[in-house]
């Protein structure tokens, strides 16, 4: 019997360390474009879930966005029947009127689409096709706008939404083995003009920023990138770790602090004072997400701001806060007021309506 060609035996040894841990009682879900990632993605996980004694379906999303996209996420949905997926669907989704750039809005709708299609069918998990070279491009997009060190961890191996763990076992895996893979089995991927639309800043990674990357400093700049990604994402869980134990450390509850949305705490200066500040601000981004600041909104200047009522405190206004919200220093503690009221106050004073809470995705 002829050897399994590596890229193959890659992609597959990569999803079944994926599906080791999966319910066997609940089937997997692949997101499915058709481009060469997913496509390899989804042939092996033909291969390996029925191994596994774990049912398998696939999706693949229509975003409506280009002529002849309906055809295609049928003819993947179609294939992947015949492999032997089931359910295997293609679902349209509208992009149009969603908030953000359109990538944003595609991207938010097709995750709806995703987790919707797991409740439907139960499935436990959504597998994705990102690679090595997407987390790369991530990294090296974090890393351009300043993101930290939670940018630079990434996209997650796994993470949930709504319930459904959403799963990428080809992050270790070349972009170029699953085109490899393709080739082998005989798969033809389909090729999304997005990728290669230098509109979009990530194709103008892809096309023009690691290929420089890759001759002048050699080939392990991919895999190194990968790297950093995963060092960091410990970093961050350690960090966010010290964080939830430092916010439950520094809240004031005496008498009870009230707001519309339920108890939002002050927090004690002296107690934010002396953490370090990689924490510190970790707890003024978590105070502000449960004010009702939304976290799309919330960004670095914002946590600046509070931060400087710790460590610049000169008798300086509120932090403006998105969603209308004022974090106010007063005395030793930090309480935060919202247009029309308090939305932190001790001993019982007034009641704000609160914004919502953090958007799903
Ligand atoms: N239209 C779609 N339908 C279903 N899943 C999708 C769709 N588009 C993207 N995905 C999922 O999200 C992953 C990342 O997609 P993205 O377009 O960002 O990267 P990509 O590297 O071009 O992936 P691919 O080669 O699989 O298209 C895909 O591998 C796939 O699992």
């Amino acid at each position: 019997m002829a050897a399994l060609p590596p890229p193959v035996a890659a992609i597959r040894v990569a999803v079944r360390r994926a599906l080791t841990d999966v319910p066997r009682d609940r089937p997997v879900l692949v997101a499915c474009s058709g481009g060469a990632d997913s496509l390899a993605l989804a042939a092996a996980t033909a291969f390996v879930a029925p191994r596994l004694g774990v049912a398998a379906g696939l999706v693949s999303v229509d975003h409506g966005l280009q002529a002849g996209s309906a055809v295609r996420a049928a003819e993947v949905a179609q294939w992947a029947r015949e492999v032997g997926f089931a359910p295997a669907e293609a679902v349209a989704v509208q992009v149009a009127g969603r908030p953000g750039g359109p990538e944003a809005a595609a991207r938010e709708a097709r995750y709806q689409a995703l987790v919707g299609a797991a409740h439907r069918y139960d499935a436990s998990t959504v597998l994705l096709g990102h690679t090595r070279d997407d987390q790369a491009e991530t990294v090296l997009l974090a890393l351009a706008r300043g993101a930290g060190s939670r940018g630079l961890a990434g996209m997650p191996v796994q993470r949930e939404l709504a319930g459904v763990v959403l799963s990428r076992p080809l992050l270790d895996v070349s972009r170029e083995q699953t085109r490899k893979a393709c080739a082998m089995l005989g798969l033809t991927p389909w090729e999304d003009p997005h990728n290669t639309d230098d509109r979009y800043a990530r194709a103008r990674v892809r096309a023009e920023v690691l290929p420089v990357l890759v001759r002048t400093l050699g080939p392990g700049v991919l895999d190194n990138l990968a790297r950093t990604a995963r060092l960091a994402a410990a970093d961050t869980a350690a960090l966010d770790e010290l964080a939830r134990v430092g916010y439950a450390e520094a809240r004031i509850t005496p008498g009870g602090t009230r707001s519309a949305g339920g108890t939002v705490d002050g927090l004690a200066v002296s107690v934010l004072a002396a953490m370090p500040a990689a924490v510190r601000t970790r707890v003024l981004h978590l105070w502000a997400r449960e004010l009702g600041a939304s976290p799309a909104a919330l960004s670095h200047r914002h946590v600046a701001a509070l931060d400087a009522l710790v460590t610049a405190w000169r008798g300086q206004g509120p932090a403006h806060l998105p969603g209308g919200i004022r974090a106010t220093r007063r005395g030793a503690e930090l309480l935060a007021e919202q247009d029309g009221g308090l939305v932190a106050e001790r001993d019982g004073g007034p009641v704000a309506e609160r914004g919502q809470g953090p958007a799903v995705e």
